[in-house]
């Protein structure tokens, strides 16, 4: 995108659009003080060239310190050549000294942990602004290459990167202020960006119809246990709020226990074979309270009748080891810890991680947490961090479960509905106040659908889902 917008607009316009963007957030969140932009070599360095020559030319005293001078003929070097001001070492002694910091070291292009040399620097400094991002956050995976304390405003372009969005550098990033420096669209279009910020508008939930009956707003099937009804009700129950048609649970020789519960669910006790002959029945969840032998007596036979299944907890510790048993599978739903005893430790870069899973598998595959990672087989990963951390409590994961089965039963591509029940139920974490039993959160659902299809409808997916394209 760079390169090809480079072309088009020309990469002095946009370096002299971005530090103009930068050097306006600052004047808008801070009084004139004693600012010290640092420099690295790269276009992020040009960057801050440019804010400290707007920051000069409104009167503010301003000084830049050089880590390594510009590639010759460059951009950055044509920025730095335009700055007239004021020089000094690269140094903590003029870091500390300086009321406000502009951290212009490294951006896009930080590809290795930065020097001690570098690091003394910005821990000497008592206030900071990065450009783009923090010099020690790696802006596609939100990894953090050193430590430091958080900066107050990281002002970037465009569009937000991953590591903006994600842990840990999230935290590191303060205010995050992206600022529109007039990238073309069609720049935007060519990247073809394959990472999106999960938004209402990325996905649409149909709306509810005067025509609608229970079969188009779609059944949900849950396979239930014997010994751990709570979660199985649980999913259904998210099932049922989030606006599902019909609801029914197989229990086989347990019905009678489920029939003291809820009464609008539907309960049946013949086998599963028969079951799974209603047509109308395409959706079932499988793994909330099941043990390992019950989801061996039920998995595969969803998955040989070609259902679509959404597979959790117990279907995800069935597999430990052994994804590949979950092949034929649509969704699987696992936390950090379901995720590495199926394909192993993520390591540093989730993205990639979740990514290459659900190409293993074939499924889409939400791994959960505070930003929820939810991937597609065909490469397409959404960052949900529309959520609330009153979603952290026992029974949620099987809430969403539920959620996802709904979107599902209601002819959502699979990917689109995973994305917009990690949304809604981000969204009724939000709104259950502080501390809601799990519960709560269901009394919230049918209202934050309400509100997603509200908001799909004014917001376009393109006005502000790209995050950026990954380099190869
Ligand atoms: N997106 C947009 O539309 C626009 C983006 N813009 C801006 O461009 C920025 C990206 O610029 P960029 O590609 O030149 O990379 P940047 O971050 O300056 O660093 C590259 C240099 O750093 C070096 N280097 C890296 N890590 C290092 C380390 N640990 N320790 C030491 N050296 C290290 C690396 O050296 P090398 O690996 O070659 O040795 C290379 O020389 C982006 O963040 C944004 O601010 C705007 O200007 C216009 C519109
Ligand atoms: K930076």
């Amino acid at each position: 995108m760079d390169e090809m917008a480079g072309r088009s607009v020309g990469i002095i316009a946009l370096m002299e659009r971005a530090g103009w963007a930068v050097a306006r957030a600052i004047r808008a969140r801070f009084a004139p003080c004693r600012v010290l932009v640092l420099c690295g070599p790269g276009n992020n360095g040009g960057d801050g060239h440019v804010a400290a020559r707007y920051l000069e030319r409104a009167g503010w005293p301003v000084q830049v310190a050089l880590l390594a001078p510009p590639r010759e003929g460059g951009p950055a070097a044509e920025a730095a050549a335009r700055f007239s001001g004021r020089r000094v070492e690269f140094s903590a002694e003029n870091a500390a000294r300086a009321d406000l910091v502009v951290d212009a070291i490294f951006g896009a292009g930080l590809d290795r942990a930065p020097s001690d040399t570098v690091m003394a620097v910005l821990r000497a400094s008592r206030r900071l602004v990065a450009v783009d991002l923090p010099s020690f956050v790696n802006g596609l995976t939100g990894a953090v290459l050193a430590e430091r304390p958080p900066y107050e405003v990281s002002v970037t372009f465009v569009r937000p990167k991953p590591g903006h969005v994600l842990y840990p550098g999230r935290t590191l990033c303060g205010e995050v202020v992206c600022a529109d420096i007039g990238m073309p669209s069609d720049c935007i279009a060519h990247a073809q960006p394959r990472i999106f910020l999960n938004r209402p508008g990325l996905w649409s939930i149909p709306a509810m119809t005067a025509q609608d009956h229970k079969y188009s707003r779609g059944v949900v099937s849950l396979c239930a246990g014997r010994v751990m009804p709570g979660a199985t009700r649980l999913a259904a129950a998210g099932a049922r709020a989030s606006g599902a048609g019909l609801v029914r649970i197989s229990a086989g020789v347990s019905a009678e226990a489920y029939r003291l519960g809820a009464p609008g669910l539907v309960i049946d006790d013949a086998p599963l074979e028969a079951l799974l002959e209603d047509t109308r029945r395409n959706v079932w969840l499988c793994g909330p309270g099941l043990t390992p032998d019950e989801v061996e007596d039920t998995l595969p036979l969803l998955v040989a009748s070609k259902k679509c299944v959404l597979a959790d907890a117990g279907a995800l510790g069935w597999a430990a080891g052994a994804p590949e048993k979950l092949r034929g599978v649509s969704v699987i739903t696992p936390h950090i810890g379901e995720f590495t005893r199926l394909f192993g430790a993520p390591g540093d870069d989730l993205v990639c991680a979740v990514r290459s899973a659900a190409g293993r598998i074939g499924a889409v595959v939400l791994l959960k947490g505070a930003v929820s990672v939810i991937a597609a087989p065909d490469g397409r990963v959404a960052l949900n961090d529309h959520a609330s951390p009153a979603l952290a409590t026992a029974g949620s994961g099987d809430t969403l479960a539920g959620v996802i089965g709904t979107l599902l039963a209601a002819g959502m591509p699979h990917w689109d509905a995973a994305c917009a029940g990690a949304w809604l139920h981000g969204e009724a974490g939000l709104r259950a106040g502080n501390w809601p039993i799990v519960e709560a959160l269901d009394a919230h659902l049918g209202d934050a659908r309400a509100e997603a299809i509200d908001q799909a409808r004014r917001l376009s997916c393109e006005t502000d889902n790209l995050a950026v394209k990954r380099r190869a």
